[in-house]
Order: C-alpha cells, then structure tokens, then sequence
C-alpha cells in the first residue's frame, strides 16, 4: 500500500499492520487519531461499495475478496507486526439469533485464528472490535483458546463513546491482544527444529501492556488507558448520580449537526447542507421523518395494536434535542426502518418536551455527515458522490468509533519495554 500518514515520532521502521474487515476505515482513522508510528500495508474487505469509499479516501482500494481464502502463507507474505480486525457482528448481536460459531458469517474470523498457530512470522500485537454480548460467545472461548497457545496475553474492554465525551450510547467489546515473549535460544531452535516445531523458532518481538495489572480481566472503564485517573464508568452498571455526571461531561449533540439552528425554513437549511461535498445531501427534505410513520411509531400513549386492550406504552422512537447529551446508536439499518435503528431529531424545540405531540417536532433523521461526525470521522472523510444515501446510513451503521478505538491503538502499541 501507499505510504501511510499514520507515522509519529523519529528513529526505527514504522509498525507494519494489517487491517481486516475495512469497511470505511474506521480503523484506519483510529490510528491516524492515536498518533502512533504504524503503517497500514495492506486492508481486506469483501464489499465493494465499502472499497470505494476507502480507497476515496485513502488513495488505496483494499484488498477485495473473502478472508476466508486467505492462506498463512499470504498472511505470512505480509510480515505484519499487528491486524486490526473488526468483523461482522451479526453471530453475536443481541437483537439477532445468536448463532454464533454456526453462522456463516463467523467462519472467516474464525479460519483466521486457526491460522494463527501455522504462521512463520505471527503478529506481535492484535485488536478485536466487536459487539456486546462476543465476549460471551463460543467464537470469544475459541479465540482465548488459540491467544492462550500461542503465547499472547490479552486486556478486554466494554466501552462506549459516552465514557469520552461525546454523546453516543454505543458499548462496544474490545479485545487488545499482545504476545507475552521471547526471542527463542538458538539451542532451543535447533531441538523445535529436530522436532518439526520449525515455525515457532521466528523471532518476536516482546511486547507486554503499560498497566500489566489488568492482563485477562474484562475492564469496563477508560481507566487503565490513562496513567492517573480516579474515576471509573461503567456504562451499563451506574448509579443515578453517575449516569448524571457522566451525560453532563459529554458535548452537546448540537456541536455535531451540520443544520446548528433548527428552524421551518427548510429551503434556507438545505442550502447550508448544499455547501457541503454530497450531491444526495442537498435536499433537507428527504431527512424529514414522514408523519405517517411518526403517528405509527411515535405515540406516548395509545390503544395496543395488536392485543384488545387499552396499554400505555413509550414510544419507540429516540428522539432528541439540540441540547441532548445522549443519543442512540446508528444501525446500518437508520434511515431504512425508523424504528429502533438510531435518535431522530427534533428540529421544533417544545416548550413541554415530556406534554408535546411528536408530530409538532418535526422529527429528521441526523444526516450522513451527522452520524460520521458522532462517529468523530475526521472532517476531510467525505463519501464519493455515486453512493446512496442509504448506502451511506449502512456503511457507517457498520462503522466505528474513533473517539474510542483510538485511546485503544495508542494504549496497545505503546509498548513499555
Ligand atoms: C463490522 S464491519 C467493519 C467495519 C469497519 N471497521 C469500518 O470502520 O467501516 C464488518 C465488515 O466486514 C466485511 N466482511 C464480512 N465478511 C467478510 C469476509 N469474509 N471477507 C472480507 N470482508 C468481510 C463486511 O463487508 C463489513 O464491511
């Protein structure tokens, strides 16, 4: 691949790593973000559209094909010191069947770490993102199984974006892997050779973590990342006053809108959003969310549709307001299906948010450019113009976030020996 502007600090070659299941490149940007002397020499994504974003944006079309038939001696071919991967999450989602190891679409992850232990040249440091609910999963047991053999050492994290100030419910499994040793003997060489061991004599580099303490323990807090902090959220499992505190450490959802005032004059927004780089964003129109589906979806109180009895019932949609600091996460799903799929906003702020009606808020769906924002996608990453908007809504539903990832790579390649 073309060079790499992932590089920071002076002195030896910089990192050489792999980054599996590239969508947009979210990963990429991660390490862009951390600052870390990495170069990204090769990118391997199955999607087509997913690649034309990527290269776009990169000047580099990843590698399009399926992981699956990668073989260790192409793994091998790329001497890489460390693999970002980021793989489908649909095995393991909560809202889904769960099949896990016996979903299709777990089996390349899955033929990549039973690669691992034929390799000639392994990586020394390895990144799993993916969602809640993997760790629990048979395909996370499979991967502690073959790290274990194989000499690494892993710290997990269950993040969200929240927990770094930015207003995004989105709780995320990492795994930061790293190898525990050794450059082997050359004694000990020629008897692994004798006895056909041959492909473990590859020397590799140490590598351990900054805070050792935390080694096999599922960490859900920011905490050890950072050299001194005194405070440890955790998203799921917070009291009231925590929650409270940790919602008012995060930015307003305003500071990520491209439309900042929100107002009826739609002819006047769309020409803001006109200013901006996407040929399918210059209608504010076609963000509205239409009536037909807020009085479906929207109403605080009604008469259950399908049981012959009056029930309250919330409304199943997100909505919320330019002074929110919390929203909801954006499934590749958002725009398709209003239901459950991510926030919507309210672009007619009432004067009684808990009395109002929904259809009085004029509801729009946050734009492309909204959610990369929320996403913390640098503001150069920009969308070629022949992909759909709903296109555009599902790559990112895929995505990551940087605002994330990144303190991740910068606490897993900061190597302290
Ligand atoms: C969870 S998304 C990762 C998104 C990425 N991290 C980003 O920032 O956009 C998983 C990606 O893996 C790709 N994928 C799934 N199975 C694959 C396979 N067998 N070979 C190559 N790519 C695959 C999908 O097309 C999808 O883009």
């Amino acid at each position: 691949m073309a060079d790499a502007a992932e590089s920071h600090g002076g002195g030896n070659e910089p990192q050489r790593v792999l980054e599996f299941y590239s969508g947009i490149g979210g990963m990429r940007y991660s390490l862009i973000r951390a600052g870390v002397k990495a170069q990204v020499v090769e990118a391997f994504e199955i999607n087509d559209r997913a690649n034309d974003v990527y290269e776009h944006n990169f000047g580099h079309r990843p590698y399009q094909g399926n992981i699956q038939c990668l073989t260790a001696a192409d793994l091998d071919g790329y001497g890489a010191d460390a693999w970002l991967l980021s793989p489908p999450c649909q095995p393991y989602t909560r809202q889904g069947l769960q099949k896990d190891t016996g979903d299709a679409r777990a089996f390349s992850f899955l033929q990549i770490l039973e690669l691992m232990p034929f390799l000639l040249k392994p990586p020394s440091l390895l990144f799993v993102e993916n969602v809640v609910g993997f760790e629990t999963s048979d395909t996370h047991a499979k991967l502690i199984e073959i790290l274990d053999r194989t000499n690494f050492v892993t710290q997990e994290f269950i993040l969200s974006p929240l927990q770094f100030g930015i207003p995004y419910s989105r709780p995320r499994y990492f795994c930061l892997v790293s190898v525990v040793f050794y450059v082997i003997k050359e004694t000990a060489g020629a008897i692994l050779y004798a006895l056909g061991y041959d492909h473990l004599i590859a020397k590799r580099k140490p590598y351990s973590f900054v805070n050792e303490i935390w080694n096999r323990q599922l960490i859900q807090s920011p905490g050890p990342l950072y050299e001194h902090f005194d405070t440890a959220f955790i998203e799921d499992d917070l009291s009231q006053e925590d929650r409270h505190k940790l919602l008012q450490s995060c930015q307003p959802i305003e500071s990520f809108l491209e439309l900042k005032n929100p107002s009826n004059n739609i002819e006047a927004e769309s020409a803001t959003l006109g200013k901006g780089d996407d040929n399918v964003c210059d209608s504010l129109q076609q963000y509205y969310v239409p009536l037909s589906l807020v009085e479906r979806w929207g109403s605080a109180m009604g008469i259950h549709p399908y049981i012959n009895y009056c029930s309250i019932f919330k409304s199943a949609l997100d909505v919320v307001y330019p002074d929110s600091k919390r929203c909801c996460c954006f499934t590749k799903s958002y725009y398709r299906y209003v239901k459950g799929t991510g926030s919507l906003l309210a672009t007619v702020q009432p004067e009684k948010r808990d009395k109002a009606s929904l259809k009085e808020q004029c509801l729009r769906y946050f734009t492309p450019r909204e959610v990369a924002n929320i996403h913390s996608f640098p503001e150069d990453f920009k969308f070629p113009d022949h992909i759909s908007l709903k296109q555009r809504y599902a790559l990112l539903g895929n995505s990551l976030s940087i605002a994330v990832v990144a303190p991740l790579l910068q606490y897993l390649f900061a190597n302290p020996q």
